[in-house]
């Protein structure tokens, strides 16, 4: 394994107002957040939500029609050398696939003034050293995902910007980027990171922006994300109607299972004093811990683009 330099200070993003429409349609729509260095934050939206376009807006790679996104103070272009300030990975497969790894790399070191020690050592980190003399045509997608790691990698970066660089890899592939985003955030470096998996977020990020339909839905640390959601409760009773007309006076929801109801919005204490206010029996009142994935689709399901519709509801 390679090891970096010194530990560096990363960059703060910050992004205000940021706006960007296709014509008719609003990709992004006055965005404003703040990623800090040290830790690793996740992007998180479901499909379409936004999160390539910011990333583009990030690096300069197209121009906001509104507000603005800025590195370190400065647009991400007004920065003398970026290649030092971010390294980013946008589309994986972007590289030319005639050539090796090590020549890839190796072409865009020599046109940045980075030595071919700096290459051999971004491969190394990477694990793609036995491969690296090979032509890229006949990488998996890990190992694009890998090569586009080391190209972001190789300036030595205090801040990175990765769009969903854990598509394509295999388990232990994941383990192996979660590893190394939390060692680069450790080292002080900015890390944003985008997904649109709440779970693997987990896992990986400290810090969660949400987005929706190119807007702000939440901006904590993934700790709290689970606190975003409401009870709910499952309840059993033979007087199951009756039950139901009571919880209706409060401010709940109340689902209609095959035997049971999925309560939301009150605790099981609170519905279990409601049945013996009123005599009626409980064979089960047990609190259904919502997974966070289950919470991530609550925050974003007004803002799915290509959802499916089940039951009404999506
Ligand atoms: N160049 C473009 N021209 C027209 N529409 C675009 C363009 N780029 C993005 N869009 C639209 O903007 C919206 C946001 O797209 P974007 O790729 O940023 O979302 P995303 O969150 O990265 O989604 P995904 O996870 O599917 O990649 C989508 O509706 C997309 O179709």
């Amino acid at each position: 394994m390679g090891y970096l330099p010194a530990p560096t200070l990363g960059a703060v993003i910050e992004a205000s107002r940021l706006t960007k429409r296709y014509g008719e349609k609003t990709a992004v729509s006055d965005l404003t957040f703040t990623v800090r260095p040290g830790t690793v934050t996740g992007f998180l939206g479901p499909n379409g939500a936004g999160k390539s376009t910011t990333m583009r807006l990030i690096l300069g790679l197209d121009a906001p029609n509104e507000g603005s996104v800025t590195v370190n103070g400065k647009p991400y272009a007004k920065h003398a050398a970026p290649l030092h300030e971010v390294g980013a990975v946008l589309e994986a497969r972007a590289i030319h696939t005639g050539r090796s790894a090590r020549n890839h790399l190796l072409g865009l070191a020599t046109t940045t003034g980075i030595s071919a020690k700096r290459v051999d050592e971004v491969l190394d980190l990477v694990g793609l050293t036995e491969v690296a003399n090979k032509r890229t045509r006949g990488f998996s997608l890990g190992m694009w995902q890998r090569l586009g790691i080391a190209t972001a990698l190789l300036g030595d970066p205090h801040t990175l910007v990765l769009d969903e660089p854990v598509n394509g890899l295999d388990p232990e592939g994941i383990l192996w980027i979660r590893t190394l985003l939390k060692s680069l955030a450790d080292e002080g470096r900015t890390v944003f990171v985008s997904s649109h998996l709440m779970s693997e977020m987990a896992l990986t990020a400290e810090q969660v922006i949400i987005i929706g339909k190119g807007k702000l839905i939440a901006d904590m640390p993934v700790a709290e994300v689970m606190t975003q959601s409401r009870p709910v409760v499952k309840v059993r009773s033979p007087r199951t109607a009756e039950l139901t007309a009571l919880l209706h006076q409060q401010d709940v929801t109340v689902a209609v299972a095959a035997d049971s109801l999925e309560v939301t919005g009150l605790s099981s204490d609170d519905i279990g004093l409601l049945a013996a206010e009123h005599g009626i029996p409980l064979f089960e009142l047990t609190p259904v811990h919502a997974s966070l994935e289950e919470v991530f689709m609550a925050l974003t399901r007004d803002s799915i683009e290509y959802g499916i519709t089940v039951g009404g509801r999506r």
